[in-house]
């Protein structure tokens, strides 16, 4: 199995994918290429297909046609055993975090540690103290159980439970969905951290214009089937497409672009700012 990204320096790499549910095409022809260690946005208008399209970047779904290569692998015709040994280089926080509510936060993060290793309880405790610590949860979270924690604090604890196996791919559905703007900015300055810490590359699915101008490298747009342009947010915001102007036009999206071109100078590395989602501008 290759340890290493594929010779183009690619690390996810889709061409040509087209989804089919039924007669319903919600692709046509995707194609995108994802490099190692950058943050990478999937965005689109409700329904484009964001969501489908990390969902076969981590084998829980099948494209109708095309090829997906994650890590060197093609992941068409791939094994049951490599297929194993690659969910264990990536980790996943879902939409609306996935814990599990009998467990404890701490039970939660150790889960995958006890799908895919050996390791002994002691061990895996502590591997989930440390992983709580990363987030930035306090060591007596551990015990909780998910409906006794804040909304922020649950997608902390699923992004502890993403991490659990130190992966070299994290894959965030909607990572600030339903944070009010404080707790949200946490998860800008986290993604970021995680990334400048352990060169994680990171592919998130969001509609937060905020996120995406603090934190994302590089952007797909996604609409009608297909990828109409990737590039930084600044350089998206100078195409004149209009399936992709609305995500840059109105108060909103003008709002959150002032604040980041404001915190490029004023923020101290690895911390954001975050717009006020109604002001208008
Ligand atoms: N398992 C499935 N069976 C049938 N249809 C599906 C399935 N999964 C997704 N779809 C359909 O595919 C389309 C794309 O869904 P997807 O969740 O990928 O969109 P999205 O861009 O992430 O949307 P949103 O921003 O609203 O979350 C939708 O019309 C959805 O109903």
């Amino acid at each position: 199995m290759p340890t290493t990204p594929a010779e183009d320096g690619l690390v996810i790499e889709m061409r040509n994918v087209a989804t089919r549910f039924g007669t319903h095409a919600v692709h046509t022809d995707v194609n995108l290429g994802i490099r190692k260690a950058e943050i990478f946005a999937l965005i689109g208008g409700s329904g484009s297909g964001k969501s489908t399209l990390l969902r076969e970047m981590v084998l829980l779904q099948r494209p109708s046609a095309g090829t997906v290569r994650v890590l060197g692998m093609d992941l068409r015709n791939i094994g049951d055993g490599d297929a194993l040994a690659l969910c264990r280089r990536w980790g996943v926080m879902f939409q609306h975090g996935g814990l599990f509510g009998a467990l404890t936060v701490a039970e939660n993060i150790g889960l995958p540690l006890r799908e895919h290793t050996q390791l002994p309880p002691a061990l895996i405790a502590e591997i989930a103290a440390t992983k709580l610590a990363m987030v930035g949860l306090a060591p007596e979270v551990a015990a909780q159980y998910p409906a006794e924690l804040s909304g922020g604090m649950l997608k902390r604890a699923a992004l502890a439970r993403a991490l659990a196996l130190d992966p070299e791919l994290l894959f965030l559905d909607e990572p600030t969905a339903g944070l009010d703007p404080v707790s949200a900015a946490g998860v800008d300055a986290l993604v970021l951290q995680l990334r400048g810490l352990f060169g994680l590359t990171i592919v998130m699915v969001t509609h937060d214009l905020d996120l995406l101008w603090q934190v994302a490298d590089r952007v797909a747009v996604l609409a009608q089937g297909t990828v109409q342009a990737i590039g930084s947010m600044a350089e998206l915001s100078q195409l004149d497409n209009p399936l992709i102007r609305p995500f840059f036009d109105g108060p909103r999206s003008r709002a959150a672009q002032a604040q980041a071109e404001a915190g490029e100078a004023e923020q101290p590395a690895g911390g954001t700012t975050r717009s006020t989602p109604s002001k208008p501008k």
